[in-house]
């Protein structure tokens, strides 16, 4: 088959032991990042499967009509931007693998390792130490036991990181959807009376909720105000749950003290004088809680399985409905 390729790939990803799977067909990858539509569709001319790497191409209405010879688009992760009822329309089997299946542990890894780095200062020790000063005036670390830890949303990745937490001596506490806070007060979890009471006695407030039209911009400028002054924010769920421009502000007026952030507005983004990501509140990763060599090399193996099913066989067969999305965003 004609096999398609795109967004923020990594060249290294053709070294893993997976993309020998792929041997056989006709693979281009293509490494440019969130082209339009009218270029997808002159680029898919001649593909029968698209492989999306994540959540960055929209595929459109429009987009979805021009794909002649497109049979399968294939993903893992979130997918929002798929208009999934459109391909269904155009005859277009589009899987995604599930999130819930995926990348929990990478992800709160990075997750606790970014929350390690806040409380400890240390892009601040690196720079005093690489800037030839030792230590420097770089500010004073903090311990991370005893710190209470407010996981908002008690999905896959938010109990990983409870976990590491726990074993390092922090305090969990959660807030998230009515049900989800009643699911957790079930499992033994700690859920302060309200929201505000949650913002205001976390010392770090990490967030692990999906983005979808309920959900964006569910944390507030206000939410934001009312945590510890100079508290710690990590963020490896998705930029659009936070209110845009609110966690400057929260930076710059000193109500939080540092902002650890693996997920932008607009990311990718090449601009280094970007206001978030040059702030020296922010410790900035470029997207990459579920990037291990490991982790890739499971999910795009399930991928290119999917692709080679598709050719051989009836695809529909193989979707295990509990790994794959099918038909819904
Ligand atoms: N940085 C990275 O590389 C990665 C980031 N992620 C992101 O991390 C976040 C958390 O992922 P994960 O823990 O696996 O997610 P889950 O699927 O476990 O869901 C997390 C929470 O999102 C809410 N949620 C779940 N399903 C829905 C739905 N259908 N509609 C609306 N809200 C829903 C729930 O919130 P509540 O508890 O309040 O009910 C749930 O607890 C996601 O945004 C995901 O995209 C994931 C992997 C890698
Ligand atoms: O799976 C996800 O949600 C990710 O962030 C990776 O793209």
């Amino acid at each position: 088959m004609k096999v398609h390729i795109l967004d923020d790939w990594y060249d290294s990803l053709r070294a893993l032991p997976s993309f020998q799977a792929l041997d056989g067909h006709d693979v281009t990858v293509w490494t440019d990042r969130a082209p339009d539509s009218a270029t997808l569709a002159a680029r898919f001319k001649d593909a029968e499967a698209v492989v999306l790497f994540r959540d960055r191409s929209a595929i459109t209405p429009d987009l979805a009509a021009a794909l002649n010879g497109v049979k399968l688009i294939a993903m893992r992760g979130q997918h929002a931007h798929v208009d999934v009822q459109a391909l269904t329309r155009e005859g277009i089997l589009f899987c995604s693998k599930m999130t819930k299946d995926g990348p929990s542990t990478p992800t709160a890894e990075l997750t606790f390792g970014l929350i390690i780095a806040a409380l400890r200062y240390l892009p601040d020790q690196i720079a005093s130490a690489r800037a030839g000063a030792w230590q420097g005036d770089a500010p004073l670390g903090r311990n991370v036991a005893g710190k209470t830890l407010g996981l908002y949303g008690y999905g896959g990745i938010a109990r990983v990181v409870a976990g590491f937490a726990r074993a390092f001596g922090m305090r969990v506490q959660l807030w998230a959807s009515d049900d989800s806070r009643a699911r957790a007060a079930a499992d033994g979890e700690t859920v302060p009376p309200s929201r505000a009471e949650f913002f205001a006695t976390s010392d770090v407030v990490s967030v692990h909720k999906r983005l979808t039209s309920d959900t964006r911009n569910e944390i507030t400028r206000a939410d934001l105000m009312t945590m510890m002054p100079g508290s710690i924010l990590v963020n490896t769920s998705r930029a659009g749950l936070i209110e845009e421009g609110a966690i400057l502000d929260a930076l710059n007026s000193g109500r939080i003290g540092r902002a650890a952030l693996d997920v932008f507005a607009g990311e990718p983004i090449s601009d280094p004088a970007d206001p978030l990501l040059s702030h020296p509140g922010v410790i900035p990763t470029p997207h990459v809680g579920f990037i291990t060599e490991e982790e890739l090399d499971k999910q795009f193996g399930d991928i290119y399985a999917l692709v080679n099913a598709f050719g051989s066989a009836n695809p529909v067969d193989m979707i295990n409905p509990e790994v794959w999305t099918t038909g819904r965003n």
